[in-house]
């Protein structure tokens, strides 16, 4: 009953209404339940580059409102600006806010869906945490979590509206994803599988959030169905940054050397550049872009049991491999509704990641082939000759499974029609479905083919 608003907060923030917190007991959305893969959190003697996070929580307020260059003309950041304005101090404060209600709670805090008090069309999500109740490990994840939300500006990735410090909280505002996680859209799934162009969509989504976490210096840490979550318009949105850790980045451009191919223009009958042809025997370098933290360096033992790399569990030191690793993972689980390595204990499921080699008893039906061979490329035990720890999203685009994505439009493909999933229509145009001919294309082509006709007609007359 999202207009049945629960505890409101406090009109000063000086003065929190705390009653929100007994909130619990409204039913969650997410299927979020004691069942859940909870994240672990194990130190060996790695301080990691958290520990450079201050562990000073200051009542003093931080600059809540940061511009997000690709958000910034929608309508949630004009409501956002609005309230703002009219702040006296010029910043929000939750008075601002009014809770709908309860959606989930996790290892550090509650999950609210929230609206602005002056303008009910924009929903967002609030977490919300009670820095009082947290070990000084969890206030450094919360530290972490809060760094890394300010330095995003991704559409796969939550934007964040807002930072408040109140009393003893912290409070994150950030977009509400409305179709819940992907572990719960899995569970509506016939056998909790998903059909494989669902698969390629998501999987390519999740690929494009994880290049970009990596091109600035960040590895994620916790992929899992259960933290990727799902917005209004059927797209995407990475969640959970508290073990994520931060390392240097280069970027680069390297060129890739392609053998076997010579590329001639041909001109067509309007003396424009047309199609390319082939020829063999000769080699072309191709710049391409590569920004990978492959010096990146952790000793902790961080994640969730299913989607650990086997170097985490050696306690050896990770880098950028284990996002890679656990992208292979995911697509496994989306495709079969189980994890690779799962066994009957925590403990049986580490030895099989360590030891065991992923298998794979069904057909190759429609693309399964492709699927395989890239969830295989990716679960490599040896980060060294592991599926993008050299060069990133970069080589794992190319893979055949991905074949015909175009990447740049990745945010204008239609999402999968699958059971559970309500898309909210938007007024951007799709391109068509991943595994399919993009739309736009067709219609260029018809466009080309109408432009071609008038010009003959024309020359035709002339004559
Ligand atoms: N922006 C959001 N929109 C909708 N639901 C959300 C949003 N963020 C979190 N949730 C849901 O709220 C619940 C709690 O999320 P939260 O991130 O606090 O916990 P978590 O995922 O368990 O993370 P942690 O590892 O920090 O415990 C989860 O069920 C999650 O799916």
């Amino acid at each position: 009953m999202e207009d049945d608003h629960c505890n409101s907060l406090s009109h000063q923030d000086s003065d929190l209404d705390l009653s929100f917190t007994s909130s619990t007991s409204i039913a969650t959305t997410s299927a979020r339940s004691s069942l859940t893969r909870s994240s672990l959190c194990l130190s060996f003697n790695d301080s990691t580059r958290i520990s450079s996070v201050s562990t000073t929580t200051s009542s003093t307020q931080i600059p809540n409102i940061n511009p997000r260059p690709h958000r910034n003309s929608d309508s949630d950041w004009s409501a956002v600006r609005a309230a703002t304005n009219l702040s006296s101090d010029g910043r929000l404060h939750l008075h601002h806010l009014k809770l709908v209600r309860h959606v989930g709670s996790g290892n550090l805090g509650r999950v609210f869906l929230c609206r602005l008090r002056d303008s009910d069309h924009a929903n967002f999500a609030l977490k919300v945490v009670d820095n009082n109740l947290l070990t000084s490990k969890k206030l450094l994840q919360v530290q972490t979590e809060a760094r890394i939300l300010s330095s995003l500006d991704h559409p796969f990735l939550p934007t964040l509206y807002a930072h408040m410090e109140a009393s003893h909280y912290t409070c994150f505002l950030i977009d509400y994803c409305s179709n819940g996680d992907l572990h719960s859209l899995m569970k509506k799934q016939p056998n909790y599988r998903f059909p494989i162009d669902s698969v390629r969509f998501f999987a390519a989504e999740v690929l494009v959030a994880i290049e970009y976490l990596h091109s600035i210096g960040i590895v994620y840490r916790d992929l899992k169905p259960e933290n990727v979550l799902i917005r209004s318009d059927g797209h995407i949105m990475l969640s959970d940054f508290d073990l994520c850790f931060s390392a240097d980045v280069v970027p680069k451009l390297d060129n890739r050397i392609i053998r076997n191919v010579t590329r001639k223009t041909h001109r067509n009958r309007f003396g424009l550049s047309g199609r390319y042809s082939r020829r063999r025997g000769e080699t072309e370098r191709m710049p391409e872009f590569v920004a990978e933290p492959t010096t990146a360096f952790s000793r902790a033992c961080v994640g969730t049991h299913e989607y650990l790399a086997p170097e985490l569990i050696t306690g050896d030191g990770h880098g950028n491999g284990v996002d890679w690793w656990a992208f292979g993972v995911l697509i496994y689980e989306l495709l079969y509704g189980t994890t690779p390595f799962r066994g009957s204990s925590k403990e049986s499921t580490l030895r099989n990641i360590t030891s065991e080699t992923v298998r794979f008893d069904d057909e190759n039906t429609r693309g399964m082939a492709e699927a395989k061979d890239l969830i295989e490329k990716l679960l490599v035990k040896d980060p060294l000759g592991r599926l993008g720890c050299a060069r990133g999203a970069t080589d794992i685009k190319r893979h055949p499974f991905f074949a015909g994505i175009k990447w740049p439009l990745i945010r204008m493909y239609r999402p999968p029609e699958v059971r559970g999933l309500t898309v909210k229509k938007s007024s951007k145009a799709h391109v068509g479905h991943v595994g399919g001919w993009p739309l736009y294309q067709k219609k260029r082509r018809s466009l080309l083919k109408g432009l071609s006709c008038i010009l003959l007609k024309y020359k035709g007359a002339k004559r």
